[in-house]
């Protein structure tokens, strides 16, 4: 091979690394770099047994007998995707309707802020944020309204990396992040002047529990918004198909039982609150949610190369290959799951806790 060959074939192999690495991730909003992947709170030898004792209690989750032990599984399944999650989405761990015009990024603060916009609060209100992850929403609502948020998540992982964040976004003295499980808040009662959660009470065997405590922690007249995973009214649970998808995604996601979207505001007035509104946001002139999960797909493979490569370098861990080939399965669930219409992770609710039981 002549010298001019040999040059051409380098600048041509690093030129498509780069863009493979590059130009294929840059859409993302990156928080993490690959080699930084880790099992959250999990240490480095123990992610890929913790992966299978994740896998085997949420493999059939209808069969899910022991409802108390879910928190603690979730808690793992933070453990084992949020890096993942960061690296390959964002600060922000749910969807948003695409906006023509609209960055991903964009449309997600959207998304965002429309919650807090209908909890009609006014700066220096305290609102909370009901599984808050590692504060994506928490950090855009807190901006946009001038409230401070106090945010509760499982996962201790979760609550360093929104610390770490809220003080790089110079909002760590609006922004509060608690460890905790939101079925047995630690707060007082009437505490709150608002509260949101964002694709997280879906974690919840029991919606009554988070639904009693959220209401328990709200000040009377207080608003409450929630964005619900749930099937729709073109769900059939009959339909092999239908129940395979809804499987798939509660696999993939750690849901003890997707709910149909009519019990959510029955829940809702059983706990005592009062139901506003209803709306699914995914419902037509809204554009589709799921054609993000469905572009990255040429990504995930890069991703997939990725990860292997590292774990197999003794960089990142083992089991981190297999969370990501689940991540990977689960996207092509929510991906069916949107484009035939059975499944929505919008559907939005929002309460009001009545001035006083009479009212
Ligand atoms: C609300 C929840 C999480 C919703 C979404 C934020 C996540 C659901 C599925 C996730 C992903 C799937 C595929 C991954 C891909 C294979 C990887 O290379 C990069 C990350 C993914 C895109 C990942 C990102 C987050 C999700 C879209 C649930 C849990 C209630
Ligand atoms: C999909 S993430 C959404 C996070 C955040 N709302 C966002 O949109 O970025 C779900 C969140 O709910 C939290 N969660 C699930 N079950 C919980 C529980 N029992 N108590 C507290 N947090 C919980 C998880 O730890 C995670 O932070």
């Amino acid at each position: 091979m002549d010298s001019l060959t040999l040059f051409c074939t380098a600048s041509l192999l690093a030129g498509g690394l780069y863009w493979f690495i590059c130009i294929l991730g840059s859409a993302e909003q990156k928080g993490k770099r690959a080699v930084q992947l880790s099992g959250g709170s999990i240490a480095k030898e123990k992610v890929q047994d913790k992966y299978k004792q994740y896998w085997s209690f949420f493999r059939r989750p209808k069969e899910i007998e022991t409802t108390e032990r879910v928190p603690a599984f979730v808690d793992t399944f933070y453990n084992l995707v949020t890096d993942i999650y960061e690296w390959g989405w964002g600060q922000s761990f749910h969807f948003s309707p695409s906006i023509p015009g609209k960055s991903h990024r964009e449309a997600t603060r959207i998304h965002e802020e429309m919650a807090v916009d209908l909890l009609n609060v006014k700066p220096g209100a305290r609102i909370l944020d009901a599984g808050c992850g590692v504060g994506g929403p928490m950090r855009a609502i807190a901006a946009h309204s001038g409230a401070n948020v106090v945010g509760i998540t499982i996962n201790e992982y979760q609550v360093n990396r929104a610390q770490m964040h809220n003080k790089k976004a110079g909002l760590d003295k609006q922004c509060e992040v608690v460890c905790g499980n939101f079925l047995q808040m630690p707060f007082d009662d009437n505490s709150f002047d608002g509260a949101y959660s964002i694709e997280a009470t879906c974690h919840a065997p029991k919606l009554e529990e988070v639904y009693g405590e959220i209401y328990r922690v709200l000040k009377p007249g207080a608003l409450y918004v929630s964005y619900e995973w749930v099937t729709t009214e073109l769900y059939r649970g009959e339909d092999p198909e239908h129940v395979e998808v809804i499987q798939g995604i509660e696999r993939g996601d750690a849901l003890p039982g997707l709910r149909n979207y009519k019990d959510i505001a029955e829940v809702a007035k059983k706990v005592g609150f009062e139901v506003i509104k209803e709306k699914d946001l995914a419902k037509p002139p809204a554009q589709p949610w799921w054609t993000r999960l469905k572009m990255g797909r040429i990504a995930y493979w890069r991703n997939h190369i990725l990860i292997t490569v590292l774990a197999w370098l003794g960089i990142a861990p083992k089991g981190v290959v297999d969370v990501h080939e689940m991540l990977f399965v689960t996207a092509d669930y929510l991906t069916r799951g949107g484009e035939t219409g059975i499944f929505t992770p919008m559907h939005m609710i929002l309460c009001r806790k009545p001035e006083s039981k009479s009212d």
